[in-house]
């Protein structure tokens, strides 16, 4: 199952992160619909081979979201690339990426790519500073940054990014309501630890993605997948 639109769950396992066998497999197996692979800082060539390595032994979809250019490797399903919506600094929308075009344009399959509008929204994350993200949007900045990906930009992926910490539900459903009349598949993630917070943001989010809880709470992180599947 290639096609995000068809997804609702995704856990995004941090290469510079433990994790062992059995908990990865519990992670493979449990239902989610894709794992991403990725991080902001200690992200390297050699540990995110290694996490692949790891999870290409389960039969879903392994997705390198694309965080510097040191990690660009063939070998994943699909490759997000983030392009930041609310800095100001153009590395983060446009820069990277034009040195990716001029340095793997002519190896790179376009269909295998991505984009993902990202909205971030808690200013304290490490995405945040790096990416120079620091005024933290309201509901309204955020409903502005959503027509900004769906209406105008037309991207496949919008991503209301509160990495870390639990959002704002009012604003994820107004995102989801101008989203809806959009091709724009709309991505939530930020500080969901348990089944009900999943569920709730279920409600308005296409897809959820659950990270840290994965490493910190496995057995509730778990609980996520059902949780997200049964919200309408
Ligand atoms: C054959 C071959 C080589 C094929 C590959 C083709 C390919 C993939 C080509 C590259 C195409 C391309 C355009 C690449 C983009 C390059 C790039 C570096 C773009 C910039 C991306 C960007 C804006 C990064 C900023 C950071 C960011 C938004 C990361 C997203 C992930 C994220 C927010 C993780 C959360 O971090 P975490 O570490 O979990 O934080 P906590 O510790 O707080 O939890
Ligand atoms: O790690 P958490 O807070 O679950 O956030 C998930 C993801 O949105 C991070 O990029
Ligand atoms: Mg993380």
């Amino acid at each position: 199952m290639y096609n995000v639109r068809e997804w609702r769950h995704v856990f995004k396992l941090d290469p510079n992160k433990e994790i062992d066998d059995e908990l990865l497999e519990r992670v493979c197996e449990s239902g989610t619909d894709a794992i991403v692979v990725g991080g902001s800082d200690g992200v390297t060539l050699d540990n995110v081979l290694e996490l692949m390595v790891r999870v290409r032994r389960f039969p879903l979809p392994c997705v390198l979201e694309v965080s510097s250019l040191e990690v660009v490797t063939p070998g994943f399903d699909l490759y997000f690339i983030p392009a930041v919506l609310n800095t100001t600094e153009a590395d983060w929308i446009t820069g990277l990426h034009f040195e990716a075009m001029k340095e793997y344009g002519e190896l790179m399959n376009p269909d295998e790519l991505v984009v993902e509008g990202y909205c971030i929204a808690n200013p304290e994350c490490k995405a945040a500073k790096l990416t120079g993200a620091l005024k933290r949007p309201d509901a309204e900045d955020i409903s502005a940054y959503a027509r900004l990906a769906g209406h105008l930009w037309k991207l496949p992926i919008f991503y209301l990014e509160y990495s870390g910490k639990y959002g704002d539900v009012k604003a994820a459903q107004k995102a989801a309501d101008i989203l809806s009349e959009t091709k724009t598949t709309f991505f939530y993630g930020g500080g969901i630890k348990t089944a009900e917070q999943a569920k709730e943001m279920g409600q308005y989010a296409d897809v959820v993605v659950v990270g840290n809880a994965i490493y910190d709470f496995p057995e509730e992180a778990l609980k996520t997948v059902t949780a997200v599947k049964n919200s309408v």
